[in-house]
């Protein structure tokens, strides 16, 4: 039918352009001078019955062919498409008729038919003229009332297609999942099989992880008539290769990111009414792209359908047992056999006790039969078995090679790369072997060279004479993570509850007028975020002041919203997790990399992605909270980070705790550079110490020309100039409030002192504090300390004091906080890391076990009136001798002809203080040079 109109609209197309030329020639060919009889006689008769004049003249043709052109070109662009248009044709021949007549009444000529007619049937010309005027205006009317019709129907013909061709796709895109999702039904496989598929399956991510994905768009079948010669032919068009969307690009690399056919998009046209911003449009396209076209909770719920019928039974996972009692129960043929690697030999006298007994056992019992196949692993002795349970995948290669003997069995399976076993891995048991299990290697602090002709300088200031670390060289080793404790996870996926839950937000918000799009929603550890697109003129303060209505709909404790989510165009409402996950320490240890400074382990992000951080770099930080809120355990972690990757040599800690249960389990460990202070006194004569340590190492980076501590560290390493670093000082106090209030402006000026200079020096301060109050938390503090963690306050107040925004308020306690610092000043919320005071105590009694701690000189906490009623020191000298002590330090300065703290320090058994108080009035005196780095003082003038 389509063929033939075509072929109709042809031939009328061509015939009438075929007139318009003969009738153009016509006209043409008289003027050239060409006067042939017939070419008269056509002329004659086209003109008499075609002419739009009266009288009949070579000229009066010119409207004619103009008609004729403009029919054949409105034919020609109406062919095949809008065949309502043709109804146009006719018209404009009725239309120029109507007007043909108009001149010839106009001109008293009645020659055209319907002309005499309206004259018969008019009382004169002139009312006749009337009529057709007024018919040619209601034709006219017509013809542009048609026109009209034919676009609308056009348009609505066009949006058809369009539906049907989108519900096309969808089905297509839907038939194309379910037939990936039975693809991925797991079949059942011999052991080998299953093992040898899910390599390659990895491989298969793998490979696809490292390129860039290119994806057929759905194939759209045409029809295409070709003539004759081809017939109805069909044509399919090659695919179409598409590159895939900038956000899959970026996703990370992981084995769930392989980007599975239903995640690469058509790319659709959304349409917008109104203004919307520019991110906004991208947020939206992004989103539809990434849901096929598809809301949100459409795919997601499709999503759960499919995993819904996919959804068998499991093998049950064994409980993780630890390798003794793993090995005792397959003896005992209490426990399936686990798989190890045929090559690694069983670790840890445990095991290998267990391996021993056994085979002893087997021996007697039946002899080892040395088997080919998997099949045979019944006629295994239990030793074979406990050995060999790594051998799980068939040989890719064959079993024998030609070259061999037949009757040299070759090795069943390839060799793999170890695996180093993690018998504790699951185990919550308690650690055995004070602390730490055989079967970790324990890592160590590398061995380093010292020289007893170098100064001692570095280091710092004030140890005591017998100094442990500076002196005995201790070698420090790191914890291991078996000390400590996994937490099983709680299932990240968003389920059907939670797809509700974003479906009651939604509504909600519309009870208020509010429209909004759900666009994503992201499972953190303690609260899910739903990833709202608000309709454009909405404002995004309507939705924060509806916090509580959400809440009351949800039923849900605490609701945060954040208006706008740094860096997207979108409101993003936390609504908190039914179950929360709990971040266990050992599994964040992981992520602290070796090039921290002062590292410190902080817990998971909503994305789940680990958060550590550098101190160093911080420099300082302040912790609030609330009782219950974390603040404590997130100390213990910040505490363990250094415990478990960093040496006394290279940080050393004051911790100061008012309330003193605490932090007083760490008295002991070599890192305290005093006992864990607990007095207000005491800390602020511990501050003392810092503000002195500060300035002589500003003296002594003074003295080599550097800036900081990288730099000095650095230098006397390339230049041997000292045999020992300057460590960092961390200086935690907790209940700061509590002291503040007890010791009010002298803290703060110290502190401010301290967070103001001591970073190049490397001393960092950690306050933490319960009551975060203005007068607490004082500006000067605020200003030097740009790194901040707020766990759950009581008021928005509060919450303005340590961040300078709300929400810490609508934290839900346990380790929930927001952490912000000065590179990243939206604050974001993490879930911190969990150590149980169990761990703690474990990591704490091996750490402490290494050596006893070198404190700091008693001396420096003594009261000055004290000290000067004390008759005998702890020195062995008369303190008030000065001039006695003097003159002994003169001559051992004379002796060695340059003058030394820490000599004079232990030739004299007296305190640090008082002997560097000794060399700086011998310098006063003039006896002796200014501070020669960290290399001993000159003598320059003899007493
Ligand atoms: N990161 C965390 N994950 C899970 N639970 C936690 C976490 N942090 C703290 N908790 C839970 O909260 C309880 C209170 O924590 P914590 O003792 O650190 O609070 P706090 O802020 O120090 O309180 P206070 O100021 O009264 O000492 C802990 O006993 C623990 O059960």
């Amino acid at each position: 039918m389509k063929g033939r109109k075509g072929r109709l609209s042809l031939v009328l197309g061509v015939s009438c352009l075929t007139a318009s030329l003969l009738v153009t020639a016509l006209i043409v060919l008289p003027l050239l001078g060409v006067t042939n009889t017939l070419l008269v006689q056509v002329h004659a008769l086209v003109s008499r019955i075609f002419s739009f004049t009266i009288v009949p003249s070579r000229f009066g043709l010119a409207p004619l062919a103009l008609l004729l052109l403009i029919w054949s070109i409105m034919i020609f662009s109406f062919r095949s498409k809008k065949h309502f248009s043709y109804i146009l044709i006719p018209l404009t021949a009725v239309m120029t008729y109507t007007l043909y007549t108009l001149s010839h009444l106009l001109q008293e000529s009645s020659r055209p038919f319907f002309s005499s007619v309206l004259l018969s049937s008019s009382s004169d010309l002139r009312s006749a003229s009337f009529k057709v005027v007024l018919l040619f205006l209601a034709e006219t009317a017509l013809f542009v009332l048609f026109t009209l019709l034919s676009d609308a129907l056009d348009r609505y013909r066009a949006a058809k297609l369009e539906r049907e061709e989108r519900r096309r796709q969808a089905l297509e895109l839907k038939a194309e999942q379910q037939k990936q999702n039975e693809q991925k039904k797991p079949k059942k496989h011999s052991l080998f099989g299953k093992r040898s598929k899910r390599k390659e399956a990895a491989n298969e991510t793998l490979d696809e992880e490292e390129h860039v994905t290119l994806v057929k768009k759905p194939v759209v079948k045409e029809t295409v008539e070709e003539g004759d010669e081809l017939g109805r032919q069909q044509v399919n068009f090659p695919p179409i290769a598409e590159v895939p969307s900038l956000g899959s690009l970026s996703k990370r690399r992981s084995s769930v990111s392989k980007p599975l056919e239903r995640d690469i998009i058509q790319v659709e046209e959304i349409q917008v009414n109104g203004k919307v911003s520019i991110g906004a449009l991208h947020t939206l396209t992004e989103e539809r792209k990434r849901n096929n076209g598809l809301s949100y909770l459409e795919r997601k719920q499709l999503e759960l359908a499919q995993a819904k019928t996919e959804e068998q039974p499991q093998p049950k996972q064994p409980v993780q047992l630890s390798g003794f009692l793993q090995g005792a129960l397959e003896a005992v043929g209490k426990a399936p056999h686990k798989k190890h690697d045929k090559n690694m030999e069983p670790k840890g006298r445990a095991r290998g006790m267990l391996a021993e007994a056994v085979e002893q056992h087997q021996t007697r019992a039946d002899e080892p039969v040395p088997v080919a196949s998997s099949q045979a692993d019944d006629t295994l002795s239990i030793r074979e078995r406990i050995l060999s349970v790594q051998y799980e995948e068939k040989p890719s290669q064959p079993l024998f090679t030609p070259e061999e003997p037949a009757a040299k069995p070759a090795p069943l399976v390839e060799k793999r790369p170890v695996v180093q076993p993690t018998f504790f891995a699951q185990s919550t048991a308690k650690p055995i072997n004070g602390g730490f299990s055989e079967d970790v290697p324990m890592s160590e602090e590398p061995a380093v060279e010292e020289e007893d002709l170098l100064e001692p300088a570095s280091g710092v200031g004030g140890l005591s004479g017998s100094a442990l670390i500076n002196q005995s060289r201790i070698r420090y080793q790191f914890p291991s993570d078996s000390m400590l404790v996994t937490y099983p996870k709680v299932s990240d996926v968003i389920d059907e509850t939670t797809l509700k839950r974003g479906e009651v937000l939604v509504t909600t918000l519309q009870q208020f007028n509010i429209i909004v799009e759900l666009v994503n929603i992201v499972r953190g550890p303690t609260v899910t975020m739903f990833e709202l697109l608000p309709a454009p003129g909405i404002r995004v303060n309507s939705i924060v002041n509806l916090a509580d209505n959400i809440a009351l709909a949800l039923a849900a404790t605490q609701v945060r919203i954040v208006a706008p989510i740094p860096g997207k165009s979108a409101v993003g409402v936390e609504i908190p997790n039914l179950k929360r996950d709990i971040i266990g320490f050992r599994e964040m240890l992981g992520s602290l990399s070796d090039g921290l400074g002062i590292p410190m382990v902080l817990g998971r992000n909503l994305m789940g992605e680990p958060i550590v951080i550098d101190v160093i770099k911080a420099p300082h930080l302040l912790i609030a909270g609330s009782t219950g809120s974390g603040k404590s355990v997130c100390v213990n972690s910040l505490i363990c980070s250094v415990l478990f990757r960093r040496s006394p040599k290279q940080v050393r800690m004051i911790l100061v705790d008012p309330k003193i249960v605490e932090l007083n389990i760490y008295n002991g460990i070599p890192h305290l550079l005093t006992p864990v202070i607990t007095e207000a006194k005491r800390t602020l004569k511990a501050l003392d110490f810092c503000l002195y340590e500060m300035d002589r190492r500003y003296k002594l980076l003074q003295g080599i020309n550097v800036r900081n501590i990288i730099g000095y560290n650095e230098k006397i390493e390339t230049s041997r100039l000292a045999r020992e670093k300057l460590p960092y000082i961390l200086v935690v106090i907790d209940e700061f409030a509590d002291l503040m209030h007890l010791v009010g402006k002298d803290m703060e000026s110290k502190v401010s002192r301290l967070a103001a200079m001591s970073r190049a020096v490397g001393i960092h301060l950690v306050l933490a504090t319960q009551r975060p109050s203005v007068d607490v938390i004082t500006g000067v503090i605020k200003n030097n300390i740009p790194t901040r963690i707020a766990f759950a306050v009581t008021s928005a107040t509060d919450s303005r004091i340590i961040l300078d925004e709300q929400g810490a308020d609508k934290l839900l306690g346990k380790g929930d906080m927001l952490y912000m610092s000065s590179s990243n000043p939206a604050a974001e919320r993490i879930q911190g890391s969990f150590l149980s005071d169990h761990e703690v105590e474990e990591v704490v009694k091996f750490v402490s076990s290494q050596g006893v701690p070198d404190f700091i000189d008693e001396s420096f906490f003594e009261d000055e009136e004290q000290k000067a009623s004390g008759s005998e020191g702890e020195d062995g000298v008369d303190a008030n001798d000065d001039d006695e002590l003097m003159q002994r330090a003169l001559s051992i300065v004379v002796e060695r002809k340059c003058a030394s703290a820490s000599y004079l320090q232990r030739r004299l058994k007296i305190g640090y203080n008082r002997a560097a108080r000794l060399v700086e009035q011998m310098e006063e005196m003039g006896y002796v040079g200014p501070p020669n780095g960290s290399k001993p003082r000159e003598l320059i003038k003899y007493p």
